[in-house]
């Protein structure tokens, strides 16, 4: 049994930030912003929480799959801002499209969550003949500090995911999931507070609050540049399209370079949306797919490459 990907969709909040807009409550302007990221404007929610964004997605692959709730067996979220840390945020878009057969689980891995869930899925489509939603989600700017420049102009808020259902065919034809845990420091964000009558805690008093991302711009680049292009550029002769989570349009330069493929298969839409970090993966695909640069059931080779915080990083060959 195989797994093939039968629908896609994705959903980002109405409200548009541009570069402009951000250097009204930022020291930072448009030149420098667009020059080092490729970012021109991102979709920032007014409100909407990361579940409303991925139930967003879940509704619009119902409809165009004439799939009906009950057929979905699992809903795998991948997300670095759940809602809560319980329910899962897979729980809160099973119940509000009435799943009722679905079982739910959330995966934190960070901007590498999409290619995680996804490799996760596929196992569980392929061992059991059932049929799965894989959608990645974030609200990240509720994780940013709005007032670090160097971070909050990079990420933007939004949701993504697939249909999977099984096939006699194979159309995943790899994944590789990695990870590097001693690099956990360069990307944080969200550490909760350990508090309780028996913490000796120095005479502060621990707020309940989430702590905000904070990132090592320098040391992740550099570790996606050598990690990335080291596990991809053995695929090369078969790939139509690279779909690489878009962090930085310079990663795509560099990458594209250090693999010598051209800049064109490597497909980018940073500019509008920023780092949306599980979801865009998800977010570059369905867009591929409406904009009919790629065709499901095409038989287009694409490599989805996904890599942040872990730090994590992954790849998964499919032929559409
Ligand atoms: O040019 C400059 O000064 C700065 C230098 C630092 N920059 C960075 C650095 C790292 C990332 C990044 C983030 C993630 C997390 O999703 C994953 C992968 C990457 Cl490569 C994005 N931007 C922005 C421009």
């Amino acid at each position: 049994q195989f797994a093939k990907i039968i629908a896609t969709a994705s959903y980002t909040p109405d409200n548009v930030v541009t570069n402009d807009d951000l250097s009204q409550i930022l020291d930072t302007n448009d030149e420098w912003i667009y020059s080092r990221t490729g970012i021109k404007e991102r979709h920032i929610s007014t409100g909407q929480d990361t579940s409303d964004l991925c139930i967003e997605v879940a509704k619009k692959m119902l409809d165009e799959s004439g799939l009906d709730a009950n057929d979905i067996d699992f809903i795998i979220v991948a997300s670095m801002t759940p809602d809560y840390q319980s329910p899962s945020t897979a729980c809160i878009v099973q119940g509000a499209i009435e799943a009722k057969n679905a079982w739910a689980l959330d995966v934190s891995a960070a901007c590498s969550g999409f290619v995680y869930a996804l490799t996760v899925a596929e196992k569980m489509v392929g061992a059991s003949n059932k049929r799965g939603m894989v959608i990645a989600g974030d609200v990240m700017s509720k994780a940013v500090d709005w007032s670090d420049r160097s971070t909050a102009v990079l990420f933007g808020d939004g949701a993504g995911g697939v249909i999977l259902e099984s096939s006699q065919e194979q159309h995943i034809l790899s994944s590789n999931l990695y990870a590097q845990g001693e690099k956990a420091n360069c990307l944080q964000s969200g550490k909760s507070p350990v508090t309780n009558p028996w913490v000796k805690s120095d005479s502060s008093s621990k707020e309940n609050s989430l702590e905000k991302l904070s990132m090592d711009g320098r040391q992740i680049f550099s570790f996606v540049v050598g990690n990335v292009s080291k596990t991809i550029k053995d695929y090369s002769e078969q790939i139509d399209y690279y779909l690489l989570h878009q962090a930085n349009a310079r990663i795509l330069d560099q990458v594209s370079k250090k693999i010598g493929q051209p800049r064109e298969k490597f497909l980018q839409n940073i500019e509008k949306y920023g780092n949306t970090s599980s979801a865009s993966v998800a977010i570059l695909l369905d867009e591929a797919i409406k904009n009919e640069i790629l065709t499901l059931g095409s038989g287009q080779q694409i490599l989805l490459s996904a890599f942040g915080g872990g730090l994590t990083w992954g790849n998964i060959l499919i032929k559409l």
